[in-house]
């Protein structure tokens, strides 16, 4: 359900996409801690109403990035806009249209989740109703639970209630399900793509590719403060998945394998050689997380839920 305010500003949003003009456009961006170089000339593009995923290994600069967008890191170089400002320089307002999702919120823990939710609403010129908030989180039934009471899962997706209570165009996600465990990670996506579905652009970062896939319009994989590949799932595993694998099995029980970019082609000649079923045989096309370890050349792979377990 949205509120009058929440179809005001998502109209808004849709004018803006109208006229062109992106949620987020960053170019050149640079940031150094001294001797280390963590962004090193990223470039990202985000129009309105999309759910953008910044994939990359430890240390790759997703942080960095995303506290540069959110006004809460200086940078060294590049342009960026955000919802149309300059972060660093950015008002009150600009911040209203912002959400940011905390990790560990400040919140009073003697104080309910309602009356919580409530208490942060004050601070926003056009905020959402607190209920419609608590029902798109999943928290209505806990309303009337004290925050110490919570489940850490409970706990997050509180935070991601005070991240939207304000309303906001676009919401900015520092990867917001580390350490959950893969149930509290799917009802994290759901609260995810319902906030989509109501228009809400939002950008997050995350180390688990099974994320971004899952959640993502788009995707930018960085690694060592630079885009290496960016587009949508599907195309990202197209385009950098390079051949398909094709096995079978000979007649004198010699198993065989081809490396093809024809794999329809090959199957076409087995099947003129074979009398019937081709035994053993076996497609296989390189998987996304094979990509997304190619590109960031990472030798010990990408973080899995099954790690977690
Ligand atoms: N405040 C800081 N002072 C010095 N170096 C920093 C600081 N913050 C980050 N770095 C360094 O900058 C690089 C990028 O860090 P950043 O936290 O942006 O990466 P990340 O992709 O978010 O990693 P993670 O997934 O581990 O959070 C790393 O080498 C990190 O050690």
């Amino acid at each position: 359900m949205t509120t009058g305010t929440t179809q005001v500003t998502k109209a808004a949003g849709a004018r803006a996409a109208e006229t062109g003009q992106l949620a987020v456009d960053v170019r050149g961006l640079r940031k150094r801690y001294g001797p280390v170089t963590a962004v090193d000339g990223i470039d990202l593009a985000v129009p309105h109403g999309e759910v953008f995923g910044i994939l990359g290994p430890n240390g790759a600069g997703k942080s960095t990035t995303v506290e540069i967008l959110q006004g809460h890191r200086t940078r060294d170089g590049g342009e960026v806009s955000v919802l149309g400002a300059d972060p660093a320089t950015a008002g009150r307002d600009w911040r209203a249209r912002v959400g940011i999702v905390w990790q560990d919120e400040s919140a009073p823990a003697e104080l309910t989740v309602r009356e919580t939710v409530s208490h942060f609403a004050r601070y926003y010129p056009h905020p959402r109703s607190p209920a419609d908030v608590l029902d798109l989180v999943g928290l209505q039934e806990k309303a009337d639970s004290r925050i110490k009471a919570l489940s850490g899962g409970q706990r997050r997706r509180l935070d991601v209630a005070l991240g939207i209570i304000g309303d906001p165009n676009l919401l900015l996600l520092d990867e917001p399900t580390t350490g959950f465990d893969p149930a509290a990670r799917r009802q994290f996506w759901d609260v995810i793509r319902a906030l989509a579905d109501e228009g809400t652009t939002v950008v997050l970062t995350t180390h688990y590719l099974q994320e971004a896939e899952a959640l993502a319009d788009r995707i930018a994989v960085i690694a060592r403060g630079r885009v290496v590949a960016e587009g949508e799932p599907a195309a990202l595993r197209r385009e950098y998945g390079g051949e398909a694998v094709v096995e079978w099995t000979e007649p004198d029980g010699g198993p065989r394998d081809l490396r093809t970019t024809t794999p329809t082609r090959t199957v076409a000649e087995l099947m003129s050689r074979f009398d019937g079923e081709i035994p053993g045989l076996r497609i296989s096309r390189p998987s996304l997380e094979d990509v997304y370890l190619r590109l960031t050349g990472q030798e010990d792979g990408p973080k899995s839920e099954e790690d977690e377990r």
